[in-house]
């Protein structure tokens, strides 16, 4: 899938009160943009996952699929600090000439929002017929929908909070720690704290997964083992797989993003911020989701005006949502099933 870009030339104030001089977001599109623009699904997504749905979310989008480019005009930002073509801590700071590195700003998911919605105005999108989004992706979707309370439509949040739980930024300050450890990490190069990346991916990893995910894949091979444990080669070769795609700084950064997000902040309170959302909402918890627990979003289900709650099995822990995509589908049919057959009969009413 090609990548398309949207260059900002103009400064961009965050929220820290620091700026950037410009950004560039890299995106992909899919399916046609109708005339009367009712048919945007905008994705939004998680952690490390980067601005081609298809490569991460597969079993949610294509032809026959939930989210179906023949219907769909179906959109997907790399995030503001992410390095899959947007600009994050190895872009080149146009004021330096040279890499951002350790001086990239600290950036909020507000931050993120505020500068993809800057690309869908480029786009000339005014409403948004859906957002989906889990984990961060979640984040971002919750946060537009109450930015701009008039734009989406229909909101889909999947193992996602309000606020960023201290559980949450404990895991991810362990990781952190894991990077600051690197010695490298003092260094200014594009790899510095890779090593120390691994140990926190592998941290990570326990987080997105549980008990019984680890039981089931990583089973004993015998009981004479000393060592040469699947789990542990496990954990290593996923701390070798994000080395291989990702770089710590950006790593970095997006933890950090995780960790300041709270819907709450300047705006009274985070029952205020969510009593402002418009968009009809469907939240999904999954039932062995450690990272995000299920209460987060029973939570959030309770506070958003129109919101109903459903909830799902998976082996797979937080990293469901990215998985399970038979169950979410099965949801989302019926939900959006029930809001077309109330705009049938609400025009139905106004043409009697
Ligand atoms: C450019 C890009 O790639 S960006 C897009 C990719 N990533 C994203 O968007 C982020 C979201 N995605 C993810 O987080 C993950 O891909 C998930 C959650 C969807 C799936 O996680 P995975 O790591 O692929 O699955 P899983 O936990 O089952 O691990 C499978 C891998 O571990 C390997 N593995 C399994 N057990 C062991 C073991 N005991 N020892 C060593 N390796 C093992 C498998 O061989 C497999 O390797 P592969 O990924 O090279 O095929
Ligand atoms: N496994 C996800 C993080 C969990 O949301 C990712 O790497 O993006």
């Amino acid at each position: 899938m090609d990548l398309q870009f949207f260059d900002y030339k103009y400064s961009f104030p965050l929220e820290s009160g620091e700026s950037l001089p410009g950004f560039r977001l890299a995106y992909t599109t899919r399916g046609t943009l109708r005339e009367d623009g009712s048919n945007v699904v905008w994705i939004c997504h998680a952690l490390t996952g980067n601005a081609d749905p298809g490569d991460w979310w597969g079993g949610m989008i294509g032809s026959g699929k939930y989210i179906n480019p023949e219907q769909h005009f179906i959109v997907c930002v790399n995030v503001l600090g992410s390095c899959y073509g947007s600009t994050g801590p190895l872009s080149i700071n146009s004021t330096t000439g040279k890499p951002f590195y350790h001086t990239f700003p600290a950036i909020t998911i507000r931050d993120i929002v505020e500068a993809m919605d800057l690309l869908r105005q480029e786009l000339g999108i005014d409403k948004i017929h859906t957002c989906i989004g889990g984990s961060l992706g979640g984040e971002q979707a919750l946060e537009w929908s109450i930015l701009r309370p008039n734009l989406i439509e229909n909101l889909i949040l999947i193992a996602v909070s309000a606020v960023a739980s201290p559980w949450c930024i404990a895991f991810n300050e362990a990781q952190r720690m894991a990077i600051e450890a690197d010695p490298t990490w003092a260094e200014d190069r594009d790899d510095a704290g890779a090593t120390g990346m691994k140990a926190a991916r592998a941290m990570a990893m326990i987080s997105y997964r549980n008990y019984d995910t680890y039981g089931f894949t990583q089973a004993l091979d015998n009981n004479e083992q000393l060592d040469g444990y699947k789990a542990a080669s496990y954990q290593r070769y996923q701390g070798d797989k994000i080395v291989d795609r990702f770089n710590a700084y950006t790593y970095w950064t997006l933890s950090k993003v995780m960790d300041s997000h709270n819907v709450g902040r300047n705006r009274g309170s985070i029952l205020n911020a969510l009593a402002q959302i418009k968009a009809r909402t469907m939240v999904i918890g999954i039932r062995s989701d450690l990272l995000f627990p299920p209460s987060e979003q029973q939570f959030l289900a309770r506070h958003i005006p129109s919101a109903v709650y459903e909830e799902i099995d998976s082996l797979y822990g937080h990293d469901g949502f990215l998985i399970e995509f038979r169950p979410l589908a099965t949801i989302l049919r019926k939900w959006m099933a029930t809001a077309e057959s109330d705009a049938k009969k609400v025009a139905e009413a106004v043409k009697k």
